[in-house]
């Protein structure tokens, strides 16, 4: 199993700002606290890779900037033109929602991003690697047509699915997102295309507000071929391991696809400051063992991982850690956080939850 990597030190440097969830200001107690999705975290991950050994059983992906056309085929030319106009300001700008700030040079972090996510995903679907993880920065999941939001700026796998479509000749595409947020840009991109199946795992209206509601299936042709599965807050690693052998596993062995497109990510952890589940290091592995395992059946493994949120510095670099170990099939380190956060309970799989998920598994007998 040859897994590739990628990761640019330049991902390090997006500017955040200070505060901008909760912008500095006296007359209301804000302190200047680094915004939560500082790139440190992301940072501390790729050290965790690194300082683990783990780096050592991966094959390095080199970065690569999007061009206009890759960026083109998700966002509209305004969109695009206004992010490189106020990534030349000096003090950068907004991704569209006025809480997801940048600094000076975004446009370049974030198409790299965006072109690191087509390079992996070529990496794959060329054999040169079997599957692969690009830790990348900016997120981008939440990104639209014509705006950024949820700190977004392009939206990187719905960019590397067109390309996959439109340039490798992948005819069916499955995006599982299991990043704790609704997966609201790739829903909304591939609404009507039935040729890319979008599966969501995420709290229930989180972020963005009232978004990803179980009944939100895809329109036209693209009808059914959205699957939401809205998990109540508190959801542990028995909550997730349910969708993923009731949900996440049966639509991707009934849509079959050739290639496997995850927007990961980790803030479904217990100590994730921006959501309320329990998920563990346990919880990503299951995961990860239900893509692998689809991948494998239809799509002969070929399966793509995009980094998207996670903001707890202490547990999303060892998330990050025991998904890519499962990926490669290399055990490197334990996560020694699993005694204090998967002995706080939670972890039981409860019936408010396995209803919500019997709910969604009734969706699978729709694809085709
Ligand atoms: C501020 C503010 N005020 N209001 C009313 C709302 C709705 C505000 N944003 N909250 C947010 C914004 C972004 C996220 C997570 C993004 C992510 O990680 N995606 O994967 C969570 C909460
Ligand atoms: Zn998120």
């Amino acid at each position: 199993m040859t897994t590739g990597y990628l990761w640019d030190e330049i991902f390090g440097w997006h500017d955040t700002g200070t505060g901008s969830l909760f912008p500095a200001d006296p007359d209301v107690g804000h302190q200047p606290l680094n915004h939560v999705a500082h790139p440190d975290t992301k940072r501390r991950m790729h050290e965790l890779v690194c300082v683990s050994g783990l780096i050592d059983h991966l094959t390095r992906i080199a970065p690569r900037p999007a061009t206009q056309e890759q960026l083109r085929r998700v966002h509209t030319a305004e969109y695009i033109e206004r992010i490189v106009r106020e990534s030349a300001q000096p003090k950068g700008g907004d991704a569209g929602d006025g809480i997801s700030p940048f600094g000076k040079g975004a446009h370049r972090i974030a198409a790299l991003g965006a072109g690191s996510a087509i390079a992996m995903t070529e990496a794959v679907v060329s054999g040169a690697v079997d599957n692969g993880y690009a830790l990348v920065n900016p997120a981008g999941h939440h990104a639209l047509p014509e705006t950024g939001l949820g700190f977004c700026i392009y939206n990187n796998v719905a960019i590397a699915a067109k390309h996959a479509r439109a340039e490798l000749g992948v005819e069916r595409i499955a995006i599982v997102d299991w990043d704790v947020h609704h997966g609201n840009g790739a829903q909304a991109i591939f609404a009507e295309d039935p040729s890319v199946l979008t599966v969501s795992i995420h709290q229930d209206r989180c972020f963005p507000p009232d978004s990803g509601l179980i009944d939100e299936r895809g329109t036209g042709p693209g009808e059914h071929y959205n699957i939401n599965i809205p998990m109540p807050v508190g959801c542990g690693d028995g909550a997730y391991q349910y969708a993923a052998e009731a949900v996440i596993g049966p639509a991707l062995h009934a849509y079959a696809p050739d290639l496997v497109l995850v927007a990961s990510g980790f803030d479904p952890n217990a100590m994730d400051p921006l959501a309320r589940q329990l998920v563990t290091t346990r919880g990503f592995v299951t995961l990860t063992r239900t893509v692998v395992e689809a991948a494998r059946r239809s799509a002969g493994g070929r399966l793509v991982l995009l980094q998207e949120g996670g903001y707890s510095p202490i547990y999303v670099p060892f998330c990050g850690l025991a998904t890519i170990q499962e990926l490669a099939g290399v055990h490197v380190l334990d996560d020694p956080l699993l005694p204090v956060v998967g002995g706080m309970g939670g972890h039981d799989l409860e019936p408010h939850q396995k209803a919500l998920v019997d709910r969604a598994a009734a969706f699978v007998a729709d694809l085709r």
